[in-house]
């Protein structure tokens, strides 16, 4: 009976949403479902292709029916209307209601989850100086040292196979990006990956992921974008994102008891247990424990998901391979932290920034408006009635997209946005003009923009750099010919057409680089 009068209400509010839906100035792709608004067409596409393809066709924005009959989203990727919300207005567009409590059940109340100035704010200050240029350089051997531990582990896995190996690069890169996070941030090693609790961290992880993939990743957001009310799906793909915030936090409470309530260093772990203390706190507060699980995933997954692809990309393109190879042989030893982030190494620099435009690790975004307001367009787009519109009109509520994956390729700007190609970034006139673009590191939208950007972004592009330039002083990466599509599972991921049912995965052949010599 329970169910019924469920079922009653639910459909009560849907009809009251169909009905009474805001109406946006904007056009709309066509073939909208009663069930699925334009969801399903976006979700069943490569991650944000579909987005890209409609601000070809009506400019960068427009607007999609939500599933379930949410009612009208937003989809933005004009540059004045992000900078609008991103830099101008940041606190006026927070995380929407639906996406907070996933934050929270994935990672904690930690920084990606405060919302508000004053407490965003205060967390900002206390974490910012863990991920300033000076610190980097403190820690910069501990990154080299795992970079050189991931060498010689997939050195040895190649001379084990006949020295040419196939390998889902998924199963390699997260161990060094664990790696460094767990040493520079909390002072525990991973074991390149091969430590109880880094393993069980990648199975809950990949078990996520994985899941997120099949039609639960369009299901489960719907029904908790559509009714809120219901904090908590019987769903494998959301409950699975509990596991892992129980696994990291049973760590963390073991690396919070040997570091001890007073911990001077410099590393991350300290800085919250000082903070901890500071607020009062004898215990290890949930806080703490929640900012463990927070900088360990968000501080790992995300780099190791932008060297998957940039790695996958280099087998693609022998050719950015070997000029990229022959730029990094040339340059004599180890590059200190002032070399990466200088004119010594331009190609390397292009290449990362070339990865990151085209695979962005968090490939789409989710916002909404706190309050009534005015969301001005830097380039106007045709509205519902055929007049030109400068600037959209959103009420209290209103759920926005931003497809970071199609902002970044947008076709209208960039050309030839879809293709990987480096030498954009180092030609003259190679790329489009800066009006046209958005305000975050490289003008991309890979790292967000404004006071809620990326905190971790010097510390990743670090990272990226020292362990792209140890593989490729090492090994050579070979296409396998396989087709790939990626779609959005809490993070950009890859799975080989045709091979769905084997999960996650991205293969590349790897081959010693000193037999080809
Ligand atoms: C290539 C690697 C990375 C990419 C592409 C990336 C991307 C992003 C993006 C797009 C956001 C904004 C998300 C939003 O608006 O919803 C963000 C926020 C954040 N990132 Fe990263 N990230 C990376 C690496 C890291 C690392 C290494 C850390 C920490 C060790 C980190 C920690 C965070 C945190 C804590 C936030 C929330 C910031 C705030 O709201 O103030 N990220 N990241």
């Amino acid at each position: 009976m329970a169910f019924y009068k469920i079922a009653g209400v639910l459909a009560l509010l849907w009809i009251i949403r169909r009905v009474f839906k805001q109406k946006l100035p904007l056009l709309s792709p066509p073939n909208s479902s009663l069930l699925w608004g334009h969801e399903k067409q976006a979700f069943d596409e490569p991650a944000g292709s579909f987005y890209g393809r409609w601000f070809d066709v009506f400019g960068p924005a427009f607007k999609i029916d939500g599933a379930l009959g949410y009612g009208e989203i937003l989809v933005i990727a004009d540059p004045g209307a992000l900078a609008h919300m991103y830099i101008k207005k940041t606190y006026d567009y927070g995380h929407s209601p639906f996406f907070r409590p996933l934050i929270d059940r994935l990672l904690g109340k930690s920084l990606v989850w405060v919302d508000g100035a004053e407490d965003h704010g205060k967390m900002r200050r206390m974490l910012n100086p863990f991920f300033s240029a000076e610190s980097i350089k403190h820690y910069s051997n501990d990154v080299v040292e795992s970079a050189h531990r991931l060498q010689h582990k997939l050195s040895e896995h190649v001379q084990t196979h006949d020295r040419a190996v196939t390998i889902n690069l998924l199963d390699w890169t997260w161990r060094v990006t664990l790696d460094i996070i767990g040493r520079v941030g909390f002072n525990h090693d991973f074991g390149c990956g091969e430590s109880p609790e880094a393993k069980d961290i990648a199975r809950s992880w990949k078990e996520t992921i994985s899941l997120g993939m099949d039609i639960a990743g369009l299901i489960a957001p719907a029904v908790l974008r559509a009714f809120p009310f219901i904090t908590d799906l019987p769903v494998k793909s959301i409950q699975a994102q509990g596991e892992i915030k129980t696994i990291v936090r049973k760590l963390g409470t073991e690396m919070i008891a040997r570091e001890g309530q007073h911990a001077q260093g410099k590393d991350l772990l300290s800085v919250l247990i000082r903070e901890n203390a500071a607020n009062g706190n004898h215990e290890t507060s949930d806080q703490l424990l929640d900012h463990v699980v927070t900088f360990v995933m968000v501080g790992h997954e995300t780099v190791a998901g932008a060297l998957n692809y940039t790695l996958w990309e280099l087998a693609r393109n022998p050719d950015v391979q070997d000029k990229l190879r022959q730029e990094i042989l040339a340059f004599p030893g180890e590059p200190t932290y002032e070399d990466l982030n200088g004119p010594a190494l331009p190609y390397l620099d292009a290449v990362l920034k070339e990865a990151l435009r085209v695979h962005p690790p968090s490939a789409h975004t989710e916002k909404a408006a706190e309050h009534d307001d005015i969301i001005p367009l830097k380039l106007p787009v045709r509205g519902a009635d055929g007049t030109w519109i400068k600037e959209i009109p959103v009420k209290a509520g209103q759920i926005i997209y931003v497809p970071s994956i199609a902002v970044n390729r947008l076709h209208s700007v960039w050309g030839d946005g879809d293709k990987f190609r480096p030498d954009r970034w180092i030609e003259e006139n190679g790329l489009p003009p800066a009006s046209n673009l958005n305000l975050g590191w490289a003008h991309l939208f890979s790292f967000s923009q404004g006071p809620r950007n990326c905190i971790g972004f010097r510390l990743a592009i670090y990272e990226w750099k020292v362990i792209v330039m140890t593989l490729l002083r090492n090994f050579k990466f070979h296409d396998t010919g396989d087709m790939i599509q990626s779609k959005f599972s809490s993070t950009l991921q890859p799975r080989v057409i045709g091979r769905e049912k084997e999960g996650c995965q991205l293969p590349v052949r790897v081959t010693l680089l000193h037999d080809d010599a």
